[in-house]
């Protein structure tokens, strides 16, 4: 499965991955959604594709996916050694500046993670409460918010956002990661926002490093990129706002620009939250804090 899953996974890349002399440039605001979107030049077209181009590409993308794997490595172990009262400083600092936004007061509708404190992610409980105390049963009062959260469905980078109304609601993973059950206690299916009538205004997404051009770098499972393609996808064909992407990040997370390897799959973000500052990144952002 896991196999069958890689080789299906390096297909996909082959199709888009140009060579790296044509990666695309840092995702500048202008041209965010170009970076998203397409590949500015993709192999897509160049059928049949040769051998040497193959095994050409295929040589790139091992070699970019080892400098993500050494840069992970790097931020886990700076993580692991924050002083855990300047980490705790730097949650409140990040949650302050989230639950303050206009974006995330007019917010209706969240994908939010639960925070993994083993893996030193930046702290969401005080918004998930704050999220889940505007939660009523039918939607119905004003300022309600609905949140769903990840559900790592399998090792194929496959993971559902499922709803939920209270942190009951979730129990550990394998990965001991807080997460819904696919039914309630009622035994009624949660509802899986792919299927929602309404769409979703924000993302707070976690990451392990981030630029302040929006590239982001996850733990490595593909889960987040895939799934945020496709929630684009659905947006696009309903005629939906897209939803505005932003990351929480520490300090230390922030790197140079440009030092973090990605490929056309990695979806940037719109928005990047830190202890120094909100960054905006994208048109979109900017248009959504009315600047
Ligand atoms: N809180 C949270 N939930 C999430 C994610 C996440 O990053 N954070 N995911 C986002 O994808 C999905 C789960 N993916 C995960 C991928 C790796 C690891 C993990 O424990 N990685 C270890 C290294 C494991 C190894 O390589 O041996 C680590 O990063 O230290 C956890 C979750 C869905 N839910
Ligand atoms: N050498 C490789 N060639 C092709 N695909 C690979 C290679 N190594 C890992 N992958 C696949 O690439 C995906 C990981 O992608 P990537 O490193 O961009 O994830 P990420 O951005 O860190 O994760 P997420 O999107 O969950 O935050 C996984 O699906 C993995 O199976």
């Amino acid at each position: 499965m896991w196999r069958s899953g890689l080789r299906q996974r390096v297909k996909e890349l082959l199709m888009i991955l140009p060579p790296p002399s044509f990666l695309p440039p840092s995702p500048s605001p202008t041209h965010h959604l170009a970076f998203t979107k397409k590949p500015l030049l993709g192999l897509a077209n160049a059928s049949p594709c040769s051998a040497v181009t193959m095994s050409t590409t295929t040589n790139n993308l091992d070699e970019i996916f080892k400098q993500k794997r050494v840069l992970r490595s790097k931020v886990r172990k700076s993580l692991k050694a924050i002083d855990p009262s300047l980490r705790s400083q730097e949650d409140d600092a990040i949650q302050s500046l989230v639950s303050e936004a206009a974006w995330f007061k007019s917010s209706q509708r969240l994908c939010a993670y639960i925070t993994c404190y083993a893996l030193r992610e930046v702290d969401t409980s005080k918004l998930l409460s704050q999220i889940l105390q505007n939660t009523t049963k039918d939607g119905s009062a004003q300022n309600a918010k609905k949140l769903y959260v990840p559900r790592v469905e399998d090792k194929n980078s496959h993971m559902r956002m499922l709803n939920i109304s209270s942190m009951d609601d979730l129990i550990a993973n394998s990965m001991d990661i807080l997460e819904p059950a696919p039914v309630d206690q009622h035994g009624n299916a949660r509802e899986d926002v792919m299927l929602a009538n309404d769409p979703v205004d924000l993302f707070l997404l976690p990451g392990l490093a981030f630029d302040k051009s929006g590239r982001r770098l996850g733990r490595g499972g593909g889960y987040y990129d895939t799934f945020l393609r496709k929630y684009q996808d659905l947006a696009r064909e309903r005629n939906w706002r897209q939803p505005l992407l932003v990351a929480l990040s520490y300090s230390l997370q922030i790197i140079d620009d440009g030092a973090i390897p990605v490929t056309l799959n990695d979806v940037p973000v719109d928005v990047l939250v830190s202890p120094a500052g909100m960054i905006p990144i994208s048109q979109a952002a900017l248009n959504r804090m009315q600047i």
